[in-house]
């Protein structure tokens, strides 16, 4: 069945949008949009999929409410992020749905057996970013389509908001305050994974290694020199001109912050070591090939580890930071593996946070 009991729409409504700003996260901000919609709509499930600037599917959030359970509802989130580079897989259905909508940059609907599967574009400050989307076994009524406006566009607003507190005012990038929501919620899934994955492991073991995490610090060479000879505010074009070209050779899947001054982070998700390091690796061409206007040449020098759920996140970024630090001494624009510097005896174990898993 893919309809349950709706309930009146305006306190419904208003209650959700209350909680669905109170979240700090966008994370859970997009799963309270989906439960605001659910009982409005009286449908069972709703999903979020959220595209990058080339239109394509990168997350799906699927939110199932069950009213099966007495003295309540139950809800079920399943999120699901694409695999480093690619799409995330969808059914035929939902991608035809979804590329209408992208053509026509409005609310669809189209026949199903049992009814109908609809879709409602989400905006961004200026841009299509994705899209909501529900089954049902009849079509939005004018009401319904006016109140599902309506949280859409507190939505955006909401998230483009929180989305600017995230990002640093000057290169876009994201920033610390973001870095540090984001290693609080990737090390709490780590870890359940460790805990609940050993079965799964064996089930799918392309899968499980496929989310291994690896986090750099980069950081600009010789930027004071930069500032001291043309100035600061070309320092700041130096600094945005990087962080482009950083993205340019990161993937679609990996993080980037800006840290501090001249020092960024990537998180990258890789199977093995050869790939992360093709990574950084090219990163630090990118920079290392680019003329800088006026200024010439410039390079990067850096250091990664992998992430460790078992090792506080604050430890792993200090673990990064001595492998750069190492590779600053030898000379800079390279980039330094701690694990490797640890094995060949060059740096030596310091005793940092661990986390109790089990
Ligand atoms: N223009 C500009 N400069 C910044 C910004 N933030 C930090 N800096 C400058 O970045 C420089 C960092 O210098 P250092 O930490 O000495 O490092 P470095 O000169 O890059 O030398 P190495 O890291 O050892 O290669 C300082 O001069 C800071 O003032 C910023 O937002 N804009």
């Amino acid at each position: 069945m893919l309809t349950l009991k709706s309930e009146h729409p305006v306190p419904s409504v208003l209650k959700q949008l209350g909680e669905m700003t109170a979240c700090r996260d966008m994370h859970l901000v997009e799963q309270s949009l989906l439960r605001t919609l659910g009982p409005v709509l009286g449908i069972k499930s709703t999903s979020l999929y959220r595209v990058d600037e080339h239109g394509v599917v990168t997350r799906a959030l699927h939110h199932t409410r069950d009213a099966a359970m007495v003295g309540g509802e139950r809800y079920r989130t399943c999120d699901q992020t694409g695999e480093p580079g690619s799409a995330v897989g969808l059914e035929p259905a939902v991608a035809d749905l979804l590329s209408a909508l992208r053509l026509l940059d409005h609310s669809c609907a189209r026949p199903q057996p049992g009814g109908y599967l609809i879709g409602y574009p989400l905006h961004g400050a200026d841009h299509l970013c994705g899209y909501v989307v529900f089954e049902r076994d009849h079509e939005v009524t004018p009401t319904e389509h006016a109140v599902i406006h309506g949280v859409l566009e507190v939505f955006s607003n909401y998230y483009a908001l929180l989305d600017a507190s995230q990002r640093d005012r000057l290169t876009g990038l994201l920033n610390r305050h973001s870095l540090e929501l984001n290693l609080t919620r990737m090390w709490d899934a780590l870890a359940q994974r460790l805990k609940h994955g050993a079965e799964a492991a064996q089930v799918n073991r392309r899968r499980d290694q496929a989310q291994t995490y690896w986090l750099g610090v980069l950081d600009i060479d010789h930027f004071k020199k930069v500032n001291d000879t043309h100035g600061h505010i070309m320092g700041d074009e130096i600094l945005l001109l990087t962080a482009r070209l950083l993205e340019g050779a990161l993937r679609r899947s990996d993080l980037l912050y800006r840290y501090g001054g001249e020092e960024f982070i990537v998180i990258v998700a890789a199977n093995d070591l050869a790939t992360a390091t093709q990574i950084f690796e090219r990163a630090r061409q990118a920079v290392a090939q680019f003329k800088f206007p006026q200024v010439g040449r410039l390079s990067i020098s850096g250091g990664f580890s992998m992430a460790d759920p078992a090792v506080q996140p604050q430890a792993i970024i200090n673990r990064a930071d001595r492998a750069l630090y190492e590779a600053k001494a030898d000379g800079r624009d390279r980039i330094y593996f701690y694990e490797e510097l640890i094995r060949t005896g060059r740096l030596q174990e310091v005793q940092s946070g661990t986390i109790d898993l089990f």
